[in-house]
């Protein structure tokens, strides 16, 4: 049975863009949410500032770029999904200032993109983009030249991460061998091998692939420089974000044959829709292989991501509860049948929680539990207690009047 919260469920519009999976919008009813807004793909801007303005709830994916000005649109927003892992689209911190908890799905589709990063990896160690083509065209190239076993090569992995660890586990199960590379000191699964750095494994690899979050530190991290270390003819995959490659240069690269083959899934611009063209220089070279951003784009990977971030959206309407939010104090709180429950954010500055706790008491209202959970910039604050709604809707008031108050709610 689905709780009762400050207005009714009906009351609070859910938005949910580009295509976001069924079983979010199943989620959502399920739990009594009916005003459910559904777009399969990102609404231009104008478009998205109406329907930000209007929303308590927004999903997306990677396309939508949620940042300051935007967000400046959702005077309602309470919380964001992001039906994905990446979150470099969201501008975190001024969510957060806002008192928007961001949630993401950081491993459902990870699988789907090892898989993927593997069967390319052979695919191009056999050439076979260039021969596809051919064929296409109408040629014959039955050749063994430049053809290999990825059997005893080595796959670099940059970003040994939830991904980059899978691709080498399944790599490893092929015969190869796999070295990685990462700014944090990770535990080697199978005979995988830490490589000296950057430039070391990409002396030393057939295949580099990149897994590395978009982040100032990765953006542009592989351009002219690191691929003029790669062995010539060596291979490279990119699945993590188009902005970690400098595109112009292994275009260029493509096109000289110091990079034998590509597969790239992940552009610097991308088309907001499937119905936008797809412009890239890569565009017309053989020896790539290019895919709409659909390294996680499995119907397995999609429904698992629709069932997690909307139950972590929907925990966070009903119940408050902020566990792991990517940019806000987490919080599980337990169910609060039988009590009112308020949540009180703000921004973490001294005497705001004697404050918080001077009104129940100059109100009269008795505390049964207290959850407090703070970041450096912000503080949350969940307090249980026994009252009436017109009691629980004074204290609201006089909680919102607090300085340094950033947002209230309260769950009946
Ligand atoms: N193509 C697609 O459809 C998908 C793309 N992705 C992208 O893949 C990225 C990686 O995903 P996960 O493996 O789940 O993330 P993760 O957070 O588990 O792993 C990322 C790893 O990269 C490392 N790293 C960060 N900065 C680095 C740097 N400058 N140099 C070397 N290593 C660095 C981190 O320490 C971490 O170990 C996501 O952030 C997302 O952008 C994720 C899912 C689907
Ligand atoms: O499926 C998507 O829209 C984005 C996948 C992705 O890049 C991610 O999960 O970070």
């Amino acid at each position: 049975m689905s709780l009762p919260t400050s207005f009714p469920k009906s009351d609070i519009r859910v938005l949910l863009l580009e295509g976001v999976a069924p079983t979010a919008v199943e989620s959502f009813r399920n739990a009594g949410y009916s005003n459910i807004q559904v777009y399969d793909k990102s609404p231009p801007p104008e478009l998205l500032h109406q329907e930000i303005a209007q929303a308590h709830i927004v999903g997306i994916r990677s396309r939508t770029h949620l940042t300051a000005e935007v967000l400046s649109h959702g005077r309602r927003l309470m919380a964001v999904g992001a039906f994905c892992i990446g979150t470099n689209q969201i501008d975190l911190d001024t969510a957060e200032l806002a008192g928007i908890p961001v949630f993401n799905a950081p491993y459902s589709n990870t699988r789907s993109v090892a898989e993927l990063v593997v069967a390319e990896a052979i695919m191009l160690m056999r050439g076979i983009p260039q021969k596809n083509a051919q064929c296409h065209r109408g040629g014959w190239s039955k050749s063994a030249a430049g053809s290999h076993e990825v059997r005893g090569k080595t796959l670099g992995i940059v970003g040994y991460g939830h991904i980059g660890t899978q691709v080498g586990v399944i790599a490893e199960a092929l015969g190869m061998q796999v070295i990685f590379h990462d700014i944090e000191t990770k535990l080697s699964l199978g005979n995988a091998r830490m490589a000296m750095g950057l430039d070391d494994l990409l002396e030393r690899s057939d295949i580099v692939t990149l897994h590395v979050p978009e982040t100032p530190a990765t953006q542009g991290m592989f351009g002219q420089a690191q691929i003029a270390k790669m062995k010539t003819g060596a291979h490279l995959i990119n699945a993590s974000r188009g902005t970690v490659v400098d595109i112009d240069a292994l275009a260029e690269a493509l096109r000289s044959g110091k990079v034998g083959g590509a597969a790239v899934d992940v552009f610097p611009a991308e088309p907001q829709g499937n119905a936008d063209p797809f412009v890239s220089p890569l565009v017309g070279l053989d020896n790539v292989i290019l895919t709409p951003h659909i390294g996680g784009s499995t119907l397995e990977a999609q429904d698992n991501i629709g069932l997690e971030v909307a139950a972590k959206l929907i925990r966070y309407s009903d119940n408050g509860s902020t566990l792991s939010a990517v940019n806000f104090p987490e919080v599980t709180l337990p169910e609060h049948t039988g009590s009112t429950r308020l949540l009180h954010i703000h921004r973490n500055v001294p005497g705001v929680l004697s404050q918080v706790n001077d009104v129940f008491s100059r109100l009269g209202v008795n505390i049964d539990g207290q959850f407090l959970r703070t970041h450096p910039k912000v503080g949350y604050v969940v307090i249980d207690v026994t009252a009436t709604q017109e009691q629980a809707a004074q204290v609201r008031e006089e909680l919102g009047r607090i300085p340094g108050t950033l947002r209230t709610r309260v769950l009946y």
